[in-house]
């Protein structure tokens, strides 16, 4: 099982990413994502489908038109871990 992140790689690993913002009272990070029209959000959030079940790691969503809003963090683990960061590099690669 992963492992929480220690304070200082979790700061190393947010630095590395853009627009993600740690959650307030829970350990864990989320985003907004605005796309072109519905199409375009539903994509998306299929190629993140696919990449999740790849990695056995899932992202807490939701989709209201053009807007996906993600929260990720590790349920069993009750915190970041690697696989948070790795989820939000992948999701910010396939969002282009
Ligand atoms: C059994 C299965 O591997 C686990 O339930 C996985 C699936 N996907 C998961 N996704 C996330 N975000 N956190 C988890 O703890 C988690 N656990």
């Amino acid at each position: 099982m992963a492992e929480r992140l220690k304070p200082e790689d979790r700061a190393a690993a947010m630095q590395a990413l853009t627009g993600w913002h740690m959650v307030e009272n829970r350990e864990a990070i989320a985003k907004t994502y605005r796309f072109k029209d519905f199409i375009d959000a539903f994509g998306f959030m299929a190629r993140v489908a696919i990449v999740s079940e790849k990695i056995d790691h899932h992202p807490e969503w939701s989709n209201v038109y053009r807007t996906v809003e993600v929260t990720l963090t590790t349920h069993d683990a009750g915190g970041l871990t690697e696989l948070d960061m790795k989820l939000a590099t992948e999701m910010d690669r396939l969002a282009g």
